[in-house]
């Protein structure tokens, strides 16, 4: 039986998992799949390493229509399948390492709590991510698991990105600009290193949109700036969350309107975003496929909200050398690429139309000053790597 890292991504809208194989110091992909369209249109879709379809199961929002009922259809299709290996550890994502952590940490009971202590700050995703680590605890007491943190990647950024304008007793007690999305940054930046490692030493943006949507500014790889902050409520418009946002309309809510904070904290986490302005949809595909006013709104605030955050990212970095899109939304969305573009012309981004519909690698026409590209994101690479590290530091 060969050793293999078994990787958990729970994300807003879906759970992603992948199977390793372990290979000296690298992984290699078994299979890999994702539960998808959670609460929504549910439906399971596994893949080996040669793109062969394990299953394609669609289910009803009454079977899957919350992360837990998830995490028990993925563990009984999955399970089989772990049999087969002898597996040495499990890697999870976990979106708020809080100011603690600033790498991936081998999950103790004392880990766990400190983790437990984020939920509020990441009410979508931490208890999600934190769920199945206790029952496989539990289960599997011998089994090592790792969680490795969306923040990690931005706890080296500049005094000044950490900051909010609050009084410093409020830094010191932890309300920080923590940022997220920092598994799937290190990998596109690491991947951007691969295709053009002159770019990647250089002034580079990263707009991850998916679900949860945000932009990073990086120098050297390193991240610089990003648009999440204290929560992944913050910077750009996203499916079901409103993204930046003047506190006043949360005073407004709460002092004028009786709302409780639990109240306003949905409706800024569940019914904003993309859902709020559009009234039809948290799912770009079906704006996009949509002719009404409401949902040409929900994209233009959208896009014009990108662009306006890769133009701010571009003004902490000096300069732009590289715009990349990634996730959901960026890697298969052309439009929305397209739309965003468009509006950064006046920093001389101009995009091959072509190579933007075929979703190629680069996608900048000749002339354009920046480069941009499409790179797919892997977190779960990232994770099974960083799992690997953890458990085997002499490999
Ligand atoms: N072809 C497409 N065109 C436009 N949007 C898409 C397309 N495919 C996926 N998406 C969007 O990507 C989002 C999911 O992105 P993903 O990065 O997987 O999200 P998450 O990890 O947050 O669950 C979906 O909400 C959907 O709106
Ligand atoms: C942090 C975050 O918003 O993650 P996701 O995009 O996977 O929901
Ligand atoms: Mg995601």
């Amino acid at each position: 039986m060969s050793e293999a890292i078994f990787v958990v991504n729970a994300g807003s809208s879906s759970i992603k998992f992948k199977l390793y194989r372990v290979a000296g110091r690298d992984v290699a992909l078994i299979l890999g799949g994702a539960l998808d369209g959670i609460g929504s249109c549910p439906r399971l879709k596994a893949s080996d390493e040669a793109g062969d379809v394990l299953v394609d199961r669609s289910f009803t929002v009454d079977e899957i229509g919350k992360a837990s009922q998830a995490q028990h259809a993925i563990g009984d299709w999955v399970t089989p399948h772990l049999a087969e290996h002898d597996l040495i550890g499990i890697g999870h994502r976990v979106v708020h390492g809080g100011p603690h952590y600033s790498h991936p940490e081998l999950v103790t009971d004392e880990v766990l709590r400190t983790l437990e202590s984020f939920i509020p700050l990441a009410p979508l995703h931490q208890l999600t991510n934190l769920d199945p680590i206790r029952v496989i605890r539990e289960r599997r007491p011998d089994l090592p698991q790792v969680a490795c943190f969306d923040t990690a990647f931005h706890r080296g950024h500049p005094e000044v990105a950490d900051r909010f304008a609050l009084p410093n007793e409020l830094y010191e007690d932890g309300v920080r600009r923590y940022g997220f999305h920092g598994l799937s940054y290190e990998y596109v930046s690491g991947a951007l290193r691969e295709l053009a490692p002159e770019l990647a030493r250089g002034r580079v943006v990263i707009c991850h949109l998916g679900s949860g949507a945000s932009a990073c500014g990086l120098l050297d790889g390193r991240s610089q700036e990003s648009t999440m902050s204290f929560t992944a409520l913050d910077g750009l418009p996203m499916g079901t969350r409103c993204g930046a946002l003047d506190p006043g309309v949360v005073l407004h809510l709460i002092e004028q309107k009786g709302m409780s904070p639990a109240e306003v904290g949905h409706m800024l986490y569940h019914d904003s975003g993309l859902r709020g302005l559009s009234g039809i949809s948290n799912d770009m595909r079906e704006l996009l496929a949509s002719d009404a006013p409401e949902a040409a709104l929900a994209v233009d605030y959208f896009t014009l909200h990108v662009a306006q955050a890769v133009a701010q990212l571009a003004v902490s970095l000096g300069g732009l050398d590289a715009l990349v899109f990634t996730a959901g939304i960026g890697e298969r969305a052309p439009e929305i690429r397209a739309r965003v573009c468009a509006r950064l012309a006046l920093l001389g981004v101009a995009l091959d139309v072509a190579a933007n519909a075929a979703d190629e690698t680069f996608i900048d026409a000749d002339g354009s000053l920046p480069s941009v590209l499409v790179i797919p994101t892997d977190e779960e690479r990232m994770i099974a790597l960083a799992t690997l590290r953890l458990l085997r530091p002499q490999a």
